[in-house]
């Protein structure tokens, strides 16, 4: 950043930005970027690419002079945790300058009882709930936040085209659901007396897969959702189970409690929330059914984000024009799609106006080191980047 010519700082989440005032000072920022933090086992593009890429544009218009001549104020921003897989959260960089986290977010802990706080301050990153209610941004402040990101799925491969437009971006919510049985002798309980909780956490998993592909034969509506959100929620509703512990998780024991996150995400909210509610419900029947308690935990809500026309269409010039940089003419129409990951954007959108390219990887692999992005579609991405700067408003 500093190489671009920008002034930099790490701001009280851990958050690193770049920032160049340019000669209109007083104008609202343009702000770009994307999230430093990976999952567990992750490639190395998701996040990283857009804040590259943003950095590089801008290193450009600093080493050919331009950069003193923008319309206004750009600051990139390298958000510390977006994934929320180790505090079971997400958004925390982005949610805290958008402010739409409450301070209590310094006191979440993760799975060995280190708090957000704790674990700032090993950064030596003094954090106080003050200075955390103070991350958040002066939406006078800002113009519009811009986010390069690759697709994480198969669509601009597809139809091969190295850059896509984002349309909207799914909602999500995460739940953790807990389920108590009897401990016991693996040896001596028969099976018609047990209260097994990996049994009962099986039954609601499976369960949960074929409401999430056959949603129309589950869900009973009272009228809250039309026939237009039944179709869109089979086309995108998703529900994983990326997580489960035991406990006591001794091979000659029945298990005590079963713990496992369920990760669900649909383009219509209303859906979503039909669906959320209407499995809810049938986890708790299973848990009465077969004698066990249950709790579920709502861990993060996000409502889906529709992005802005206005950055959309100038983004989709930007990769225009990269592209007949790179190639000569393209006849094609440059793709527009939705996305079913979540992206910072998604907090940004409190904040002020989003828009998001999304850049081809291979087989739409992400969340994976197989996750890969060619180096011309990397190059696309920050040509595109640059050409939008070059004629921001
Ligand atoms: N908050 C999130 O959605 N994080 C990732 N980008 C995800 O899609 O899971
Ligand atoms: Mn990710
Ligand atoms: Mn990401």
């Amino acid at each position: 950043m500093e190489d671009a010519g920008l002034r930099t700082w790490v701001d009280q989440m851990g958050n690193v930005h770049g920032r160049v005032e340019g000669p209109n000072a007083n104008a609202e920022a343009l702000l770009l970027g994307s999230h430093m933090d990976t999952v567990v086992d992750a490639g190395k593009f998701d996040g990283s690419l857009g804040i590259i890429s943003a950095i590089s544009a801008l290193k450009v218009m600093h080493d050919n002079g331009k950069l003193q001549k923008l319309r206004r104020p750009v600051e990139v921003i390298a958000f510390c945790d977006e994934e929320g897989v180790r505090f079971q959260s997400t958004f925390l960089g982005s949610g805290a300058i958008a402010g739409i986290l409450p301070a209590t977010t310094l006191e979440i802990p993760d799975k060995r009882n280190a708090t957000v706080r704790e674990i700032l301050k090993e950064s030596s990153i003094e954090t106080t709930e003050e200075s955390f209610l103070q991350l958040k941004y002066d939406p006078k402040s800002v113009w519009g936040y811009v986010e390069v990101h690759i697709e994480q799925g198969p669509v601009l491969e597809q139809v091969g085209f190295p850059l896509g437009v984002v349309k909207g971006i799914a909602g999500q919510t995460r739940l953790k659901v807990t389920v108590r049985g009897s401990q016991g002798h693996a040896g001596t309980v028969p099976m018609s007396m047990r209260q097994d909780p990996m049994v009962v956490a099986a039954e609601q998993i499976v369960l949960m897969e074929s409401l999430c592909k056959h949603p129309e034969e589950y869900l009973s509506y009272d009228g809250r959702c039309s026939d237009s959100s039944v179709k869109s929620l089979s086309s995108s509703l998703v529900c994983t189970v990326g997580e489960i512990s035991t406990w006591p998780s001794a091979s000659n024991v029945i298990l005590g409690q079963v713990t496992y996150t369920m990760d669900i995400r649909a383009i219509d909210d209303l859906g979503r929330e039909a669906v959320i509610y209407d499995l809810s419900n049938r986890i708790y029947q299973i848990c009465d059914r077969r004698s066990v308690s249950c709790i579920i935990e709502h861990k993060h809500n996000a409502g889906a984000v529709i992005c802005d026309s206005g950055l959309s269409s100038q983004l989709k010039s930007a990769a225009y024009s990269a592209l007949k940089r790179m190639e000569g003419d393209i006849q094609e129409e440059v793709p527009t799609l939705m996305s079913g990951a979540g992206h910072d954007a998604m907090a940004m959108s409190h904040l002020t106006k989003v828009g998001m390219l999304f850049v081809r990887c291979r087989g739409g692999i992400s969340h994976s080191p197989e996750e890969h992005v060619l180096d011309n579609d990397v190059w696309a991405a920050g040509l595109a980047t640059l050409s939008f700067l070059e004629n921001l408003q």
